[in-house]
């Protein structure tokens, strides 16, 4: 599922309206009736609903919901937040309907005319959509404030009312927080990001049949990942294979006292499909990697508690390397002879990405289309400091571009950058905020990679496997209850719910 702006939104909308000869009042009309349904889905007939409709299609979106409200029998309150006197044509036309129909909305004009609202009522936020082009200010602003301070149940139409789709909004701005944001047609960019996700706590995308052609024509950089796009990368096993099929990969890591972090990552690769699976670790690892793993082979360093030298003869598929290493120089100089050496893409995580950052003439040596995982902090070691989340999206891009590499960008919702694209992954729980989890996604991408996905989708395949496998967790054994070896655990079970 691609990611659209809101300009090409507004456009969808008005190439639809003349492509099904339809006027935009039908088209409200169905798109509120849809939200309306989803509405109606999980509303309890006790409670009393307030909408706060604006004056734009937002707030006609709301008018619409009202009248349906009330031909269901809900009890349905609607003000209409007068932040203007430029009403939209849809606007008027619905607020004629529902004047018809005894319901005239109360006209908010000023502080004083705010109604109460109690925790027990469900609000619609219907006040501004995607029309809004600068932060909320003077009276409406407080509005904003009185319905986030309510604790009553919030579901927003189409955004969060003060939530720009193109920008983070200042710290002085009103922002309406979401519980549930019913988003016309495709979820917005800023859904996802870390300074903004806090405004939708839950998002549902409903469908309003904008044109459908049109839309796939549209050029857009950031797309879904979710089980569709997962189920379309994923390459079912043949019978006729063995395994030498799967790939061979050599995790390159760890140091004392951080032996279970490649150990964590070979057994994740492992039970990702790797056909076979080698370690190489400083001398100390040998005994907890053979107890630990038997199905793992185990190779050591020169080095007793550090790497010092990476030096192997064998021809794996894929190599990893950085988790639980260290920087120590030796170590450094043994990650840059091991850069020159190898062609193949590779994947780079945890300190390998802080020794690339600490010596950044080494990325020049990364082999091309390598996947690299930073958590924010090495992303912000590796390419700086960066003013917001929408200059953060757009320094990563610049990044890959000049460097031919991929970024997993970890996170709460994680994103994968591969040349002009921006993968945002949808599975995963905060379970997944645990000590190693980065060093279990390092396995399976690697495991994809061994297995011959490209590097594209070995990191995209990978994130939602990743993610799934900790959802399956969470939902047997608790977020709080799950450690990262649970996700390696439940891996062949995040594979199974794509077939
Ligand atoms: N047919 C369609 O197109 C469909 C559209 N649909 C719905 O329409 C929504 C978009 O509606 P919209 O374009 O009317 O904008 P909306 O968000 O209601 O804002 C209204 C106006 O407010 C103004 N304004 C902006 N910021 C402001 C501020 N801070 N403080 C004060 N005023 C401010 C600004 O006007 P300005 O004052 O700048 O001239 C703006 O135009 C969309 O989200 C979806 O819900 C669906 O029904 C599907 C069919
Ligand atoms: N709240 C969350 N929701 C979903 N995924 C999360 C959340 N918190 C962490 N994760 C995932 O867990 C992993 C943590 O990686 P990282 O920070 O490198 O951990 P570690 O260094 O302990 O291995 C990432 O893949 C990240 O996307
Ligand atoms: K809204």
């Amino acid at each position: 599922m691609k990611i659209f702006s809101a300009s090409q939104l507004q456009k969808a909308d008005k190439i639809s309206i003349d492509n099904q000869g339809i006027t935009s009042e039908e088209l409200m009309e169905r798109a509120a009736t849809r939200a309306f349904n989803e509405i109606e889905n999980i509303l309890d007939e006790n409670k009393t609903v307030k909408l706060f409709c604006g004056i734009g299609n937002n707030g006609g979106d709301g008018l619409v919901i009202a009248r349906l409200l009330k031909n269901s029998g809900h009890k349905a309150q609607v003000y209409a937040v007068n932040y203007s006197d430029k009403r939209s044509n849809d606007f008027l036309a619905n607020n004629q309907k529902l004047e018809k129909m005894g319901l005239k909305p109360i006209v908010l004009k000023a502080e004083e005319d705010f109604p109460k609202i109690s925790a027990e009522d469900i609000v619609i936020d219907a006040i501004f959509g995607i029309g809004l082009n600068r932060g909320i200010k003077g009276w409406p602003a407080k509005l904003v404030h009185h319905i986030n301070h309510s604790g009553a149940f919030t579901i927003a139409i189409d955004m969060p009312s003060g939530l720009f789709s193109d920008q983070v909004p200042s710290e002085n701005d009103a922002v309406i927080k979401a519980d549930l944001c019913l988003t016309f047609q495709g979820p917005k960019l800023v859904f996802f990001l870390p300074q903004t996700m806090d405004y939708v706590n839950e998002f549902k995308v409903i469908d309003i049949g904008l044109d459908k052609q049109y839309l796939e024509s549209l050029d857009s950089s950031y797309e879904i990942t979710g089980r569709l796009e997962a189920a379309a990368i994923y390459k079912p096993r043949k019978k006729n294979t063995h395994k030498g099929n799967f790939g061979h990969t050599l995790i390159v890591g760890g140091s004392y006292g951080k032996i279970g972090s490649v150990i964590l990552t070979a057994k994740t690769a492992l039970k990702s499909g790797a056909g076979l699976c080698t370690l190489y670790i400083p001398k100390c690892g040998y005994i907890p990697a053979q107890t630990a793993i038997p199905e793992v082979m185990v190779l050591t360093d020169e080095g007793e508690e550090k790497l010092s030298e990476i030096e192997f003869d064998l021809e794996p598929d894929v190599i990893c390397f950085g988790m639980g290493t260290g920087k120590d120089l030796v170590t450094k100089e043994a990650f840059g002879r091991l850069l020159e050496r190898t062609k193949k893409p590779m994947l780079v995580d945890a300190d390998g990405l802080n020794i690339l950052s600490e010596n950044k003439e080494l990325l020049e040596s990364v082999p091309k289309n390598s996947v690299l995982t930073p958590h924010p902090k090495e992303l912000q070691r590796l390419i700086g400091e960066w003013k917001d989340d929408f200059d953060k999206v757009n320094k990563v891009k610049s990044f890959v571009k000049k460097y031919n590499l991929i970024i997993v960008l970890k996170g709460a919702y994680t994103f994968v950058f591969s040349g002009e694209k921006v993968f945002i992954n949808i599975s995963g729980n905060s379970g997944m905020a645990t000590a190693g989890s980065g060093d279990v996604l390092s396995g399976v991408i690697t495991a994809l990679l061994s297995q011959g996905y490209s590097p594209e989708n070995a990191a995209r395949f990978g994130v939602y496997l990743h993610g799934k496998a900790g959802d399956l967790a969470s939902a047997d054994i608790g977020a709080e209850g799950m450690i990262s070896g649970d996700i390696a655990n439940y891996m062949g079970r995040a594979f199974k719910t794509l077939i």
